[in-house]
């Protein structure tokens, strides 16, 4: 809010205007050297900050929090401002205070939102940092995420499903809406983005469709395929017009949009990329997939590799391509090596472009620039010389970029410093003026050094030293020892405790002429180095070009890597519609177990004419998920171009995968469980295809036994009546749906092994035929430690219970056990138990002193540690 007071300073008269114009940032206030915030921004501020909070005008009416901190800190504290999810718009000084006797004008120059940041604090390399519009229409939903580090602009539009969806996967830093759709977006969406509310106006048809045309410099949008794209245009023109609200205006490297094209990759819904742990865990310490195929190196890489895993790929040709570029580069070992070092010394190409496109970039950054383009030559010479088409297209394609790097090395020092201002930075022979005004600065300053020589043999004074400060300049400094050497003609300036300083005429003459070449040396560096940013502008698209290739080839490299660490293997794609994998390991899992214990590998057979879906049972832990998920990501490592964890693989193209896992802790949004269940397995059954993998862990536990049975059951039938036949692998406890092979054909019982041991059991894990008899629930109980008479109990009812065959005669024989239960509390079979029993009962209470009793509990302490021993 703005400060508010009678009596206000012209400086708090002009910070309450800009505040006004933007009241819900944190305005950052440049005054002098320091950025200051007041009232409740300081407060704010000096929160996240943990700077100190003062007031202003202490005691006075115009009283006021302040607090700041110097100008040069702004990347130390900008960002901690920006993650705390603020907005913050810096406010600077728009004139030099010099120049003016009135009031210094200022204004904001920029915006900085989690959404839009530039600086390299707030960003993270292999991550995207995206900022997204969502725009609800009657039918569809258009959706747009720009990336203004990187300059990359996508859109869509569909159904909420497919938006929620888009949104798990591009993970936003910031979320546009219109004010009116809020309460449609939280509904819709959930509360987790960190959303922005624009005025309703932005989101229309022709606005948005003028803003991207004028920004593109089209005549229409036709040429990036996203034409008819009514609401992801309305959706991508808003994301242009917030740009231009933030001050964000130099956009050049946002050089075109693309269509997140929903039928080119597979289809997995949110619920699927949760559970399949891709690149999100909800357990903040857990490894993902991610963590353990990612093998790229550069940021470029890493960030495509994300956007792989998020769309995984439907077109055959697409994904051989990219199999055979693994297949190559893991035979060629030496290629291999010398592109991955190639790439280890290119920088983030895409960030380093967009900051020369922003004016953002500093002389340090556009030597890494140059260097990272020189360290694509030997890349382009390797990949042109490959025996493997796709990298010699990869190869071709890069762009030499060799009128760019020349002159970058012809006009900058190659140690050349982050701040143009400390000079350093035009290498010599660029600009004869330069060179010329250098040579003066420093021929002036050999001049003194020869003066000092001269002056001290002329008055005997051995301590005589030339230097200077920012009050007088250039000064002679005389020690006291020597003060009546000193000749008539210095002028005293000023006099230290064991020192004099003077000055004479000819050191003026030529303080003058050092500086004033210091001050013209900086200021054509300046203007050079900004002539070069502003000429490198017509580099951006090559050097955009160049970074995405760079990030294919890592990512292909790094697939070969991880292939060869962890001893993947090529898969066959195919048009089938069969999935064969034979010894399949968890990618996860197996690098996660303890050292010695190996993970054990099983087959998974499923087509659509014998073996549709397969019903695993057995015991908890013994690894019914963990065959699911590898199944999920076997297919998935397949179609995004990665070889696979399996001795053999062969898969017939997947076009959806779907996961669902019975509730137990996935209470959300205040539905019950069951019903979340419920509703997550019913988009399966509406969306299936006969190309889709679908994958049931547990389905139905969240309600009672005979329920969950008759649910399971149901939606099994469902699938293997269903037209499409969907390869459909269901990990259940119940075994009573092993007897629905006896009706439907296509569905086929396995289950995990285990052997028993006399009251243990053994996890073998092996996936075998046949259904399994019972569940080992209580085995793994006792294994977490449950209490023996638990455990005791819990045997005695299962037996009973197996022997029951009827429905009616379960629940009946069920209700008795529960009611026995509750009676027999004290009847637990244990001997000692009843002896402790009999002792309390036969006690006489009215008789006991309390020391006799003190006495008792001892005496049935004793009898429970002896059996505690025994
Ligand atoms: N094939 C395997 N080889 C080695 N260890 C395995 C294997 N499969 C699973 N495990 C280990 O066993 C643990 C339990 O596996 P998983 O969660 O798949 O069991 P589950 O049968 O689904 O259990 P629940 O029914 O309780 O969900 C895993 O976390 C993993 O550590």
């Amino acid at each position: 809010m703005a400060a508010k007071s009678k009596k206000e300073t012209p400086l708090m008269k002009q910070y309450n205007a800009i505040k006004a114009k933007y009241p819900d940032a944190l305005l950052l206030f440049r005054v002098g050297d320091f950025y200051e915030t007041f009232g409740e921004d300081a407060v704010k501020a000096a929160g996240i900050l943990g700077i100190i909070l003062t007031k202003r005008g202490a005691g006075s009416e115009s009283e006021i929090e302040l607090a700041g901190f110097p100008h040069h800190s702004i990347n130390t504290y900008l960002p901690k401002l920006v993650k705390a999810g603020e907005r913050v718009a810096i406010c600077d000084q728009l004139e030099d205070p010099k120049l003016t006797k009135n009031i210094v004008k200022r204004g904001v120059t920029e915006l900085v939102t989690p959404g839009v940041a530039l600086n390299d604090e707030v960003l993270v390399s292999k991550s995207n940092n995206f900022l997204c519009s969502v725009y609800f229409d009657k039918k569809y939903i258009g959706i747009s995420f720009l990336d203004i580090s990187t300059g990359e602009f996508l859109t869509s539009q569909g159904n909420a499903e497919y938006i929620d969806k888009l949104l798990q996967n591009f993970n936003p830093s910031e979320v546009l809406v219109s004010k009116q759709k809020r309460t449609l977006f939280n509904e819709t969406f959930g509360k987790d983005f960190h959303t922005f509310y624009m005025e309703d106006w932005v989101y229309q048809t022709d606005y948005a469709y003028e803003t991207l045309v004028k920004h593109f410099n089209t005549k229409t949008l036709k040429g990036f395929g996203i034409e008819d794209l009514y609401e992801g245009i309305i959706a991508s023109g808003s994301i242009l017009h917030y740009l231009g609200e933030t001050q964000h205006n130099k956009l050049q490297h946002i050089t075109s949009i693309s269509r997140i094209a929903e039928d080119a990759y597979v289809w997995m819904d949110k619920f699927t990329i949760r559970n399949l742990e891709l690149y999100n865990s909800t357990n903040n310490n857990a490894v993902t997939l991610l963590n353990i195929i990612d093998r790229t190196i550069s940021p470029m890489g890493g960030r495509l590799l994300k956007r792989w895993l998020a769309l995984p790929l439907k077109n055959l040709d697409k994904i051989k391509q990219r199999h055979e570029v693994v297949h190559y580069l893991s035979n060629e070992n030496g290629t291999l090596q010398k592109i991955q070092n190639h790439i280890k010394h290119i920088g983030d190409l895409e960030r380093l472009i967009s900051k020369v496109a922003t004016a953002k970039v500093n002389p340090r950054e556009v030597i890494q620039l140059k260097n990272s383009l020189e360290a694509i030559v030997p890349i382009k010479a390797l990949a042109t010389n490959c025996d493997n088409e796709s990298l010699k297209i990869i190869g071709d394609t890069l762009q030499g970029c060799d009128v760019l790097r020349a002159k970058i090395k012809e006009m900058l020092y190659e140690d050349a410093p982050v701040n143009v201002l400390k000079g350093h930075t035009i290498a010599p022979g660029f600009s004869t003026e330069l060179d010329e005004l250098r040579g003066l600065s420093k021929s002036g300053k050999d001049y003194l050094d020869k003066m000092l020589q001269r002056e001290t043999e002329r008055t005997g004074i051995t301590s005589l030293k030339i230097d200077s400060n920012n009050v007088f300049g250039y000064y002679i400094e005389v020690r006291n020892t020597h003060k009546d050497k000193v000749p008539e003609s210095w002028i005293r300036k000023q006099t230290l405790v064991s020192a004099e300083r003077y000055i004479t005429e000819e050191l003026k003459e030529y303080e003058a002429k050092i500086l004033g070449a210091e001050d013209k040396i900086m200021a054509i560096e300046q203007q050079l180095f900004a002539e070069l940013v502003g000429w490198m502008n017509q580099y951006i698209k090559p050097v955009q070009q160049n970074a995405f290739l760079i990030g294919q080839l890592d990512c292909l490299c790094g697939f070969a890597q991880l292939a060869k660490d962890n001893n993947y293997i090529y898969p066959v794609i195919d048009e089938s519609h069969d999935l064969e994998i034979k010894d399949g390991r968890h990618p996860v899992i197996e690098k996660q177990l303890p050292i010695g214990e190996a993970y054990i590998a099983n087959d998974v057979f499923l087509d659509r004419t014998n073996q549709q879906i397969i019903m695993i049972t057995g015991p908890n832990m013994s690894g019914k998920s963990a065959i699911l998920r590898q199944t999920a990501l076997i297919v998935l490592l397949a179609q995004i171009g990665s070889f696979v964890p399996a001795k053999e693989a062969r898969i017939g193209l997947v076009d959806k995968i779907f996961t669902r896992v019975g509730a137990s802790d996935n209470i959300s949004m205040g539905e019950s469980t069951f019903m979340v269940e419920m509703n997550e397995t019913a988009s399966i059954l509406n969306n299936i295809s006969d190309r889709s993998l679908v994958l049931l862990d547990e389905i139905g536990r969240g309600t009672s036994t005979y329920d969950g049975i008759s649910i399971a059951w149901a939606i099994s039938e469902y699938l293997h009546e269903h037209p499409a036949k969907p390869k459909t692998l269901f990990a259940t406890h119940y075994h009573e749906l092993n007897e629905m092979t006896e009706t439907f054909g296509r569905i086929k019982n396995y289950n995990v092994s285990v052997k028993e041991l006399k009251d243990n059991v053994l996890f073998i894990r092996k996936l075998v035929e046949g259904g399994s008899a019972h569940s080992f629930g209580i085995h793994v109980a006792k294994m977490a430690g449950m209490p023996q008479q638990v455990l005791h109990r819990a045997n005695a009812i299962l037996k009973k219970l197996e022997k029951s065959h009827s429905s009616e005669e379960l629940t009946d024989k069920v209700k008795t056990l529960a009611d026995d239960m509750q009676l027999s509390f004290f009847n637990l079979d244990d001997p000692l138990l009843e002896n402790i029993k009999d002792e309390i009962l036969h006690i006489d209470i009215d008789t006991l002193t309390p020391v006799e009793a003190l006495m008792k509990l001892n005496e049935i302490k004793r009898m429970l540690v002896k059996k505690k021993r025994a």
